[in-house]
């Protein structure tokens, strides 16, 4: 099967975990996008979406979906998102489209996160696809060398500027045994916003296309 068609199947799929009267936590991505267009049809039967992107929510709003503010909602019941690599314990690589911080604070204040993927995105070990981080402008260069020091090859993505005004840097060739404790260890680096690993707090649900794994 195409992996675009996985992707839409996954996102209408996500439609089984939405309860009537959700606030419903909304990633970012193009597997995404098919899940916001899903979401349309049942507008009427929810409160309204928590967004964790620009993107997201122009999409939301071209549908009327209301776009509520996670200061006023208290915790969510469900969160929604894609992932770049995702591995058999349900830890993921996110960022590609260098959304991660917004998207781990949504699903941070989500009882279930349900993170919906197509075929390609699953891994024995994570590292494949370079990890994002997003820092501070002026730490660049300070957590660039940081990371050179625990054997990673950082790569600023130059010309991106996040929702949030910062930069990402991405880091290749990296295996990455053990996903917690690197997500800790990298948190405590001056001037890191957010480690593209969720490991710490993993999907509690995969669905490959529309199967759950
Ligand atoms: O920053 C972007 C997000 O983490 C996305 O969820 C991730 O990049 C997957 O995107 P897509 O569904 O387009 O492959």
């Amino acid at each position: 099967m195409s992996q675009p068609n996985e992707k839409k199947l996954a996102g209408e799929a996500a439609l089984r975990y939405v309860e009537d009267g959700a606030i419903v936590g909304v990633g970012t991505g193009s597997t995404v996008a098919f899940f916001i267009d899903a979401l349309a049809s049942m507008k009427d039967r929810i409160k309204g979406a928590v967004s964790s992107s620009e993107q997201s929510t122009a999409q939301l709003k071209k549908h009327g979906i209301d776009v509520l503010d996670l200061n006023a909602t208290g915790p969510l019941s469900i969160y929604i998102d894609g992932a770049d690599e995702c591995d058999p314990f349900r830890r993921l690589i996110k960022g590609g489209g260098a959304a991660l911080t917004r998207e781990k604070i949504v699903a941070a204040a989500a009882q279930k996160f349900v993170c919906i993927i197509d075929s390609s995105k699953r891994v024995d070990v994570l590292g494949k696809f370079p990890l994002p981080i997003e820092v501070i402008p002026m730490a660049r260069s300070l957590v660039s060398r940081e990371i050179v020091k625990l054997g990673g090859q950082p790569v600023w993505r130059d010309g991106v500027t996040t929702d949030n005004g910062n930069w990402i840097i991405d880091v290749h060739d990296w295996r990455i045994a053990d996903p917690v404790a690197l997500e800790q260890q990298l948190n405590q680096l001056a001037g890191v916003v957010t480690v593209g690993l969720f490991a710490q707090r993993p999907a509690d649900v995969v669905l490959v296309g529309d199967k759950e794994i």
